[in-house]
């Protein structure tokens, strides 16, 4: 087993605000790891601080083995770390095809390359029916899925997503959960925040739990429904 990602006693402070606070955990290659917590627990905190949106108040992120806790976004995704936002970054006014290719030039040098593989990441992501619309023009699931090619076209070797079933409706969740598990079949390690916990205890192999800036509990699915911290910090009741 192999841990491609180590948070080492990481702790973002904004201020006097401590964001996340001492904050240790490892995630293993090719598992999927949940990342749940209320509102303001400090979960996209980490995310920015892993992408280096922002770098660490103290303590150190470790990615394949690299120190990155200082660099720079462009030299983590060149790394092998994908992300998608919240609100989807998509270009409006350029089509689905232009969006994924602009990705997917990170990786590759010869735009024939980069082409081919664009069109690979737009299939897996059931977006090839839409390959010429703006991407401005797509309802949601089609935005989400949009931004889920978007950062694999990066190809990375873990993948970050930041609330993707947010205002997607049951059958969208099963459809996204679908593609959460090809990706992961692909051979990419994924951690993901979502609020939705049907999604999170079905897919997760393992779910970390954050509550005011600080790691709660970690465990799988069936461990962490089961502390009694977490029910009352997180929950204030029954997890099912
Ligand atoms: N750039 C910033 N400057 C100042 N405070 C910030 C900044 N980013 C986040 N915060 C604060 O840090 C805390 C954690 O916010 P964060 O967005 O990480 O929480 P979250 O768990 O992702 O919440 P949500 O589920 O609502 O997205 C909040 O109090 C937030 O207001």
């Amino acid at each position: 087993m192999k841990v491609i990602l180590e948070m080492k006693h990481a702790t973002k402070k904004f201020g006097g605000l401590i964001a996340n606070e001492d904050i240790t955990f490892s995630i293993i290659e090719g598992e999927i790891i949940g990342m749940v917590g209320p509102n303001g627990a400090g979960k996209t905190t980490l995310f920015n601080s892993i992408s280096g949106t922002h770098s660490l108040t103290s303590g150190h992120v470790i990615f394949d083995g690299t120190d990155i806790t200082k660099k720079k976004p462009y030299e983590i995704c060149k790394l092998g770390i994908g992300r998608t936002f919240q609100i989807p970054q998509a270009l409006n006014e350029m089509s689905v095809f232009e969006n994924v290719l602009v990705a997917s030039l990170n990786r590759h040098q010869s735009i024939s390359a980069a082409k081919e593989h664009t069109k690979k990441v737009i299939a897996m992501c059931g977006l090839a029916s839409f390959i010429f619309m703006n991407a401005g023009d797509l309802n949601v699931m089609q935005k989400k899925r949009l931004e889920i090619a978007r950062a694999l076209a990066t190809e990375p070797k873990l993948l970050l997503l930041d609330e993707t079933m947010a205002g997607l409706s049951g059958v969208e969740r099963k459809e996204a959960i679908n593609l959460i598990q090809r990706i992961r079949i692909s051979g990419i390690t994924i951690l993901m925040i979502e609020h939705v916990m049907e999604v999170v205890m079905s897919v997760s192999d393992r779910v970390v739990v954050l509550s005011s800036g600080k790691l709660l509990a970690e465990g799988t699915p069936e461990e962490v429904t089961q502390n009694q911290q977490v029910i009352q910090a997180y929950l204030g009741g029954s997890v099912h």
